[in-house]
C-alpha cells in the first residue's frame, strides 16, 4: 500500500485542478463526506442522533471540517463548528465552506462561548493536516488543551482526526507539544507516511482511509512528480511475493544457504539464523564457522543444519559455491583477523549476500568500501541496526531516527545496495529509491538473537529465488507478524527462536489467504 508525504498530497492537490480537470472544492466534498461516514460507522451500534462538535482550523483541513459538519447535520446530526478565533479570515475554501455553513445556520462558535464541548458525543479535530508548521501554540494549542480536559473528563467521548492529528508531522512522525491521541483518524488517498512512524504512529488510533474520488496515482505518474515512492509493507504485499511451490518441487528446487558468522562465545547467533532459514523454507541450510567453533555448534544445532569450518578466504569460497544466498556476520566477533577475511570476501564475491552484524563492523565507514558493491550485478543486502547504521554512514542515531525514511533511501540509492534498516518501524531502501516501511512488529522484540533470526529468514527467501529487495520486504513482515502473534498471549519473553517456529505458520497464512 502506498504511502504519501505532505509534498505528495500537495502534488496531487495541484494537479488534480490543473491537470486533472478536478475542482479542489470536489476532493474536499468526497474527503469531507468520508469522515462524516466513518463517524457515523464508527457510532452505528448507538443508533440514535449524535451531539458533533466539528473544531476547524482556516486552512484545507478545517475546511474538510465544515464540509463533515454539512454533511452530518443533513444525516440528521446536532451539529456545531468551533474556530480558533472570531475573525472569518482563512483559505480561500475554508472561507466557501464557512459561508455555506453560516448559511444554513449552523452554530459557528470559539472557546470565548464559553464550555464548547458540552454533551458532545463526538469531537472532530479539522485544525491543521498536511500543512502543520513548527510547535502548536495560541488559540490551536488552547483549543487542543480544552478537548483534551474534556475528553479526560468524559472518556466515551470519540476523538476523531481529519487525515492526521493537529501537530503530527505528516512526513517524519514527530509530535508537536500538545497533539493529541486519537480514537480514530480518518486520512485521504493513503496514510500520511508519518502516521507509519513513532511516536505519531501511536497518536492515531484506528486508521481509516477515505478516497479522493479519483485514482490519485494516475497524478503521481506525471512526468513533473519527482517524490520517490513510498510504500508500507502489509500482507497483502508479501502475499504476492512469497515463493510459491509446484507439487514437483525438491529441496533442490528451494534453494542451499549458507550461513557465515560465529566465535568463541557467539555461536548461539549462526544458529538462530540457520535454524531460521530452515523454518523459512529453504531447501538447504549449511553453517561454517571457525575451526575451533565447529564442535560446539554441531552439539547445539537442529538436525537439519549441516555445518562446516573455515579459516582463510579460499574456505569462504568454496563453501559459497553453489549457494543461492549466502548471510555473513552472526556472532562472528570483531577481531582484526577475522574482520580482514570477512571483508576481503565481502568485496570480491559475486554470491547473493546478506550482511549482517560483525560483518557490517567489518566494513568499517561505507564510504571506504561502498563503491565495491554498487560494482555488483546483484545488489547486497545490508541489515543494520541503528547503532551498526550510524557506525557505517558517521550520522548520529538522533539524525537517523528522525529522518529515517530519507535516510534510508539515499544511502541505498548511493551504494546500489538493499538496506534494512532496523527498529521500530523497520524500513527496506532499494537502490531505485524505493522504500518500504514494515507494518509488523512489537517492541517484545527488544530480545539478543532477534536480529540473527531475521536475517536467516531474509537469507532463506533469497535463496528461494525472491530478488533482493522482495526477500528483505517478506523476511522483516514475516519477522514480526511471528512476532505479533506470540505477543497476542505474552508480551515479553518471546525468544527469537520461538519467533522462528511461527513463521511457517504465518507463511501459510499469508499464502493462503489468497
Ligand atoms: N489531496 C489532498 O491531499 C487533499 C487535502 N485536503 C485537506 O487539506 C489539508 C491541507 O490543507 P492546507 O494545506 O490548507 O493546510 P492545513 O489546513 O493543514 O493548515 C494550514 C494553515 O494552518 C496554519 N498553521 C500551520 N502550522 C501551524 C501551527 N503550528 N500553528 C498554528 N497554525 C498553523 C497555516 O498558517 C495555514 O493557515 C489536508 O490535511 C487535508 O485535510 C482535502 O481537502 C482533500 C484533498
Ligand atoms: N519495539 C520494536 N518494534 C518492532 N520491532 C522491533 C522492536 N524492537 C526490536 N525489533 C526488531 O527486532 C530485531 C532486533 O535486531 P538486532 O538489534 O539486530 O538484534 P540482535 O543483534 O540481538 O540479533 C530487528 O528486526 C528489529 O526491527
Ligand atoms: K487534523
Amino acid at each position: 500500500m502506498r504511502i504519501l508525504t505532505k509534498e505528495e498530497a500537495k502534488f496531487i492537490d495541484q494537479w488534480a485542478p490543473t491537470k486533472g480537470h478536478l475542482p479542489l472544492a470536489l476532493l474536499m466534498e468526497n474527503a469531507g463526506r468520508g469522515v462524516a461516514e466513518a463517524i457515523v460507522t464508527a457510532t452505528e451500534e448507538e443508533n440514535r442522533s449524535l451531539d458533533v462538535v466539528i473544531v476547524a482550523g482556516k486552512g484545507n483541513n478545517g475546511a474538510d471540517g465544515l464540509v463533515a459538519a454539512r454533511q452530518l447535520e443533513e444525516w440528521g446530526h446536532e451539529v456545531r463548528v468551533v474556530i480558533p478565533c472570531d475573525d472569518k479570515s482563512g483559505s480561500p475554501l475554508f472561507q466557501q465552506q464557512l459561508a455555506a455553513i453560516e448559511a444554513l445556520e449552523i452554530p459557528v462558535l470559539t472557546l470565548a462561548d464559553g464550555d464548547v464541548f458540552e454533551a458532545a458525543d463526538v469531537i472532530v479535530d479539522g485544525l491543521l493536516g498536511t500543512g502543520l508548521q513548527g510547535e502548536l501554540q495560541g488559540p490551536i494549542l488552547e483549543l487542543l488543551d480544552r478537548m483534551e480536559a474534556h475528553v479526560d473528563t468524559y472518556p466515551d467521548t470519540l476523538l476523531v482526526a481529519i487525515d492526521v492529528p493537529s501537530g503530527l508531522n505528516a512526513n517524519t512522525g514527530a509530535v508537536a507539544e500538545g497533539t493529541l491521541g486519537m480514537d480514530l483518524t480518518v486520512t485521504f488517498g493513503a496514510p500520511k507516511q508519518g502516521m507509519c512512524l513513532y511516536p505519531g504512529k501511536s497518536y492515531c488510533g484506528e486508521i481509516i482511509v477515505k478516497g479522493l474520488g479519483f485514482a490519485w496515482e494516475t497524478a503521481l505518474l506525471d512526468e513533473s512528480n519527482e517524490h520517490f515512492p513510498t510504500e508500507l509493507i502489509t500482507a497483502e504485499l508479501i502475499d504476492a511475493l512469497l515463493p510459491e511451490r509446484e507439487p514437483t518441487y525438491h529441496k533442490g528446487s528451494n534453494g542451499h544457504t549458507l550461513i557465515i558468522g560465529g566465535s568463541d562465545g557467539m555461536i548461539g547467533a549462526p544458529l538462530l539464523a540457520a535454524e531460521a532459514a530452515v523454518y523459512a523454507g529453504a531447501g538447504k541450510v549449511t553453517t561454517v564457522v571457525p575451526s575451533d567453533c565447529l564442535r560446539m555448534l554441531q552439539t547445539k544445532i537442529m538436525p537439519e543444519v549441516m555445518t562446516g569450518s573455515f579459516g582463510n578466504l579460499l574456505h569462504l569460497r568454496m563453501h559459497s559455491s553453489e549457494k543461492q544466498a549466502v548471510a555473513i556476520g552472526p556472532g562472528l566477533g570483531r577481531n582484526e583477523e577475522t574482520t580482514t577475511l570477512v571483508k576481503n570476501f565481502m568485496t570480491t564475491t559475486e554470491v547473493p549476500l546478506v550482511i549482517d552484524a560483525d560483518a557490517l563492523w567489518a566494513l568499517g565507514h561505507m564510504d571506504i568500501v561502498g563503491h565495491e558493491f554498487s560494482k555488483r550485478e546483484r545488489p547486497v543486502i545490508m541489515t543494520p541496526h541503528l547503532g551498526e547504521f550510524a557506525r557505517l554512514t558517521g550520522l548520529t542515531i538522533d539524525s537517523i531516527e528522525a529522518n529515517r525514511i530519507e535516510v534510508a533511501r539515499q544511502f541505498a540509492i548511493k551504494y546500489q545496495v538493499v538496506l534494512v534498516l532496523k527498529g521500530a518501524p523497520t524500513v527496506v531502501a532499494s537502490p531505485d529509491g524505493l522504500v518500504a516501511v514494515n507494518s509488523s512488529g512489537n517492541e517484545g522484540m527488544g530480545t539478543g538473537g532477534m536480529g540473527d533470526t531475521l536475517t536467516g529468514i531474509i537469507a532463506s527467501l533469497l535463496g528461494q529465488g525472491l530478488e533482493e529487495v522482495e526477500a528483505a520486504m517478506a523476511g522483516v513482515f514475516l519477522h514480526g507478524a511471528a512476532a505479533d502473534f506470540l505477543y497476542e498471549t505474552r508480551h515479553v519473553g518471546f525468544m527469537p527462536s520461538e519467533v522462528a517456529r511461527q513463521v511457517p505458520y504465518i507463511m501459510t497464512e499469508v499464502v493462503g489467504s489468497e
